[in-house]
C-alpha cells in the first residue's frame, strides 16, 4: 500500500496487545516494516515482538521518538502521564503526529503533558482489531491536518472498520459501545453456552454451537441489506420458539440493562478523564 522510501515513520510506544494488532494489520496490508517501530522497557518482550514481526525494535523510547513521523502512545492509562514527560523534549524537537489509544485520556491533556502546540489524534480500538475485525473510533484535534488525518484513517483501518468523531466526548460513547463491546459479547457467548449445557448438550458442542451462532448472526448482520430487528422478526415465527425467547428477553428488559451497562462503561471514562488530568 505505501512505497517503503516514501512511507511515514511510525513509532509505538509500548508494544503490548493494542500496539501490536495494530501493527500486525498494517504489515498485513503492506505497510513497510522498515518504517515501523516499536518500544517495549523490557528486551524480554521485544524479543517476542522481534520473533513475530519484521519491525524495528527499541528499548530506547528517545532514540525512537527522534527519527517519528507518528508517536502511536499504547502503555496504560496510568503510565502515560510519566511516559509523555519523559517524551517531552525529544517530542518538541520533532513535532510528530502524536496518537493515542489510552481510555479516557484527553487530547488537551496528554498535548499539555508533551509540552504543547501538537496534533493529537485519540484513538479507542477494540480488540478484535488483533483478528483484522476491529472496530475504532477516532477524534483529532485542531492542529491535525489533512494528510495526518488520512494516515491515522489508513493505520486504524488496516485493522478493521474506522469511525471519526467531531466531538471528544463523544470518544466516551465509542469506548462504552465498541472499546468494551467485545466482552459484552463474550459475556453473551459465556451465557448462552452456560444455558446449552443446562439444557443437556456436551459442553464443548454448546461452546462451538454457541460461538457460530454468534459470528453467523453478526457476519449476516454485516452483510445483509436488511436492519437486525428485520433479521430477528425473520427468525422469530408466529407463536414459535423464538418468540418465547425474545418475550423473555423483553420482559427482562434487555434493552434497557444493555444501555445502562454502556452508561456505565462511559461514566467510567469520564471518571478516568478526571482522575487523569488530575495528575
Ligand atoms: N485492551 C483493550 O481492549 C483496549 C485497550 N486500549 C488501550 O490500549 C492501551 C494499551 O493496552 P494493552 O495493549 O491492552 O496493554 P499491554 O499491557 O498489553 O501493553 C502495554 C505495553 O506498554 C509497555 N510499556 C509500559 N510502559 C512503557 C514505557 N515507559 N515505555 C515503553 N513501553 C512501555 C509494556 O511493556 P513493558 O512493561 O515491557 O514496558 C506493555 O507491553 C491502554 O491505554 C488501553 O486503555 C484501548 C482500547 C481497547
Ligand atoms: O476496560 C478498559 O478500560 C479498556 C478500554 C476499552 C477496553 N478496555
Amino acid at each position: 500500500m505505501t512505497d517503503s522510501s516514501q512511507a511515514s515513520r511510525i513509532t509505538f510506544i509500548g508494544a503490548g496487545n493494542m500496539a501490536s494488532a495494530i501493527f500486525g494489520g498494517m504489515l498485513d496490508s503492506g505497510y513497510p516494516a522498515a518504517a515501523i517501530t516499536a518500544t517495549s522497557r523490557s528486551q524480554e518482550r521485544l524479543d517476542a515482538i522481534a520473533a513475530q514481526y519484521p519491525v524495528n525494535t527499541t528499548r530506547d523510547n528517545l532514540a525512537a521518538v527522534a527519527e517519528a513521523d507518528v508517536v502511536v502512545l499504547a502503555v496504560k492509562p496510568q503510565m502515560m502521564r510519566e511516559l509523555c514527560l519523559s517524551l517531552r523534549e525529544a517530542v518538541q524537537a520533532r513535532r510528530p503526529l502524536i496518537m493515542s489509544v489510552a481510555a479516557g485520556l484527553e487530547a488537551a491533556t496528554l498535548e499539555q503533558w508533551l509540552g504543547g502546540e501538537l496534533p493529537v489524534i485519540r484513538c479507542m480500538p477494540n480488540t478484535p482489531s488483533l483478528v483484522g475485525a476491529g472496530a475504532s473510533g477516532l477524534y483529532a484535534n485542531a492542529r491535525v491536518d489533512a494528510a495526518q488525518r488520512s494516515l491515522a484513517g489508513e493505520l486504524l483501518g488496516a485493522v478493521g472498520l474506522v469511525e471519526w468523531v467531531e466531538e471528544e466526548a463523544q470518544i466516551d460513547a465509542v469506548t462504552a459501545v465498541a472499546g468494551s463491546g467485545p466482552a459484552y459479547c463474550f459475556l453473551f457467548m459465556e451465557s448462552l453456552e452456560a444455558a446449552g449445557i443446562a439444557l443437556g448438550l456436551a459442553p464443548e458442542s454448546a461452546r462451538r454451537l454457541a460461538l457460530q451462532t454468534v459470528y453467523g448472526a453478526a457476519k449476516m448482520a454485516r452483510e445483509s441489506e436488511f436492519e437486525p430487528a428485520e433479521l430477528r422478526r425473520r427468525v422469530t415465527s408466529p407463536n414459535g420458539t423464538t418468540e418465547r425467547a425474545i418475550q423473555s428477553f423483553q420482559d427482562a428488559e434487555l434493552a434497557r440493562i444493555v444501555a445502562e451497562a454502556a452508561e456505565a462503561a462511559a461514566e467510567r471514562a469520564r471518571e478516568l478523564s478526571r482522575e487523569l488530568s488530575q495528575n
